[in-house]
């Protein structure tokens, strides 16, 4: 497994590669879990090089949110790539070649201040779906996660890229982003990989501890008692999602704020007012874990289930 810090060298080994090569592409931020080994198997099983991307993203922070905090752990995530090779057998048909672990100057060669007004250069921006759901609380957030995978798709030339569905609305903006650019590389969702007690894992589970992390669960434990209530026969979104309010809100025990829970189709994202048997509806949800303790860190999560 190779490791490029530049654009420059990691072209030079991609233009070398052999003709009949397929590259599959996981686009991280570092600080990886077992999700991010799941999206890199989804690769390896579909491409004979599989290249993990790891770039902590300044444009899809704000000021205000956690970019400094953000666990940074590039020697561990090497290192659990390379043990993942060992593991896969000889009928998995690829493996990971490489990892693009680029510097911030790398990508933004004109700097990329956090406030919006300061950033020069090119941008890329899918509306509207870019203010819907996380985008109202984030308005910043899709702009940079699009542009960024926009240059590193750019960059790594991919055939296939990878992306985890407990970020569902990334993966409906990036479709769209390679529909509208005629870019022609194929999108995959992978499924979310859960702790045993359903939390979504996420990098941002490490800021939870004792009973903030036992309380994390409320949301998932929400979209799952609002998902009853559907496949017992409601159809109104407002009765659905009302359920899932009533869990959180109850069972949060003043530890949460909820940020919305929300039922889309899910192509434009619409709101549904009724969710009808036999298209697929996106419910998901966003929370706050609170500070229990002065000095802790607040701590946003975000959830989702398909209703089938
Ligand atoms: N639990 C998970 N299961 C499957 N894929 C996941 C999971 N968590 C993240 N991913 C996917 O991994 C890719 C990289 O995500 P990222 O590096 O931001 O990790 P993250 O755990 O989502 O971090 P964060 O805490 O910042 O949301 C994205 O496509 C994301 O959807
Ligand atoms: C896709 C991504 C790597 C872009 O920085 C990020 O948004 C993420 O990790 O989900
Ligand atoms: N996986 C989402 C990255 C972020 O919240 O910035």
């Amino acid at each position: 497994m190779q490791v490029f810090n530049s654009v420059a060298t990691y072209r030079a080994w991609r233009n070398s590669l052999p003709p009949h090569s397929t590259v599959g592409v996981v686009p991280t931020m570092g600080a990886l879990h077992a999700g991010h080994l799941s999206l890199a198997c989804a690769a390896a099983a579909a491409n004979t090089h599989v290249v993990v991307t790891i770039f902590l993203n300044p444009a899809q922070f704000s000021p205000t949110e956690d970019l400094e905090a953000y666990p940074k752990t590039m020697n561990e995530d090497l290192a659990s790539l390379e043990a993942l090779n060992v593991l896969f057998p000889s009928t998995v048909t690829g493996h990971i070649a490489a990892v693009f672990a680029p510097t911030v100057s790398e990508m933004y060669p004109a700097g990329i201040p956090l406030v919006r007004d300061e950033q020069v250069g090119t941008f890329v921006e899918v509306v509207p779906l870019s203010a819907k759901l996380e985008g109202g609380t984030r308005p910043h957030f899709f702009r940079g996660v699009a542009t960024v995978c926009t240059k590193l798709f750019n960059i790594t030339q991919p055939h296939r890229v990878y992306f985890g569905q407990k970020d569902i609305q990334q993966t409906v903006i990036l479709r769209r982003l390679l529909r509208d650019l005629h870019l022609d590389i194929t999108l995959t969702v992978v499924p979310t990989e859960r702790e045993s007690d359903g939390l979504a894992m996420s990098s941002r589970n490490v800021y939870l501890s004792g009973k903030r992390r036992d309380i994390a669960t409320v949301l998932y434990r929400g979209l799952k008692w609002a998902e009853e209530v559907y496949d017992g026969g409601e159809k109104k979104a407002d009765a659905i999602l009302q359920a899932a309010r009533e869990l959180i809100e109850r069972e949060g025990e003043g530890m949460v704020k909820l940020d919305y829970v929300s039922l889309n189709e899910p192509e434009l994202l619409n709101e549904m007012e009724t969710v009808e048997k036999g298209r697929s509806v996106i419910l998901s949800g966003a929370m706050w874990v609170l500070p229990a303790v002065e000095g802790e860190q607040t701590v946003r999560l975000i959830d989702n289930l398909i209703l089938q």
